[in-house]
């Protein structure tokens, strides 16, 4: 099973400010893992530095084996990091299936032929399948920008699911949303999984959440991990309770 990703040595500063500070952590394939930790403890500079966003400043990262360290981002995509484009920013006024279609073909690099059938029948068929997974096929003629804030988020991620990633980077899927919509939405992300078997990885603020669906559970603080574990060890660890977790979820 393919999937495995390896961060080695990873570190980056921004001037005299040290984002990430010799991150090591493995993620084995198919599995489900969050990542947490204080305001800026350096979770999204972590995602950033595996899909290319920012440069390393030191340190390697692994995709099953092989270094994707300094590619192009499209090329760690193409490679299988997936991770959450804003599609609705993209196409706003598309609807969800054109969307999809449209931001599919861009990503292989095509173009609609004048005579040709738009969206081409394989790029329609997997844009229906995503939509599936991701709940949205009632949605399929509705405009990316009438969608809900939660709809959105999960057209970003079916779009991010169509490019076929081997990983799946999600930062804070349920941010901005209500508690119900919270629930739904990590139950959506949680069935995909299951359904896709990737390597899937999440930063989640909602300890409820995280403690719920996690296999495994890598705390950062001031850019280093502070601790790693199944949730029951994170959340009997001493450091962790103190530096983060506070006695509400402490074991
Ligand atoms: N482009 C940048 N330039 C300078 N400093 C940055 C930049 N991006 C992040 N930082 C700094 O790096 C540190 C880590 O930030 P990061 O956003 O990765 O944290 P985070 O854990 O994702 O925080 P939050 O939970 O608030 O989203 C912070 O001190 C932040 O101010």
């Amino acid at each position: 099973m393919s999937g495995r990703l390896e961060l080695q040595g990873l570190r980056k500063s921004f001037g005299g400010v040290v984002a990430t500070d010799d991150v090591t952590l493995g993620f084995e394939p198919g599995t489900l893992s969050a990542i947490i930790g204080p305001n800026g403890a350096g979770k999204t500079t972590l995602f950033h530095l595996i899909t290319g966003k920012l440069p390393v400043t030191a340190g390697r990262v692994l995709l099953d084996g092989a270094e994707i360290t300094g590619l192009d981002r499209r090329e760690i995509v193409r490679r299988g990091i997936g991770r959450a484009f804003q599609v609705a920013n993209l196409f706003p006024s598309f609807s969800v299936q054109d969307s999809l279609a449209a931001a599919l073909m861009a990503h292989a690099g095509r173009t609609a032929g004048l005579f040709s059938t738009f969206p081409p029948p394989d790029v329609q068929r997997q844009a229906e399948e995503v939509m599936e997974l991701c709940g949205l096929t009632h949605l399929s003629r509705t405009e990316a920008r009438h969608l809900s804030h939660g709809d959105q988020k999960l057209l970003d991620i079916a779009l991010a699911l169509a490019l076929n990633p081997k990983v799946l980077l999600l930062d804070e899927p349920t941010a901005g949303m209500g508690p119900d919509e919270r629930w739904r939405m990590i139950e959506r992300v949680y069935r995909l999984w299951e359904a896709r078997k990737l390597t899937l990885i999440f930063i989640e603020h909602d300890m409820d959440i995280v403690f719920k669906i996690a296999q495994s559970v890598r705390v950062l603080r001031y850019g280093a991990v502070l601790a790693e574990g199944t949730p029951e060890e994170v959340r009997r660890n001493p450091a962790v309770v103190e530096a983060y977790l506070g006695a509400e979820h402490a074991l």
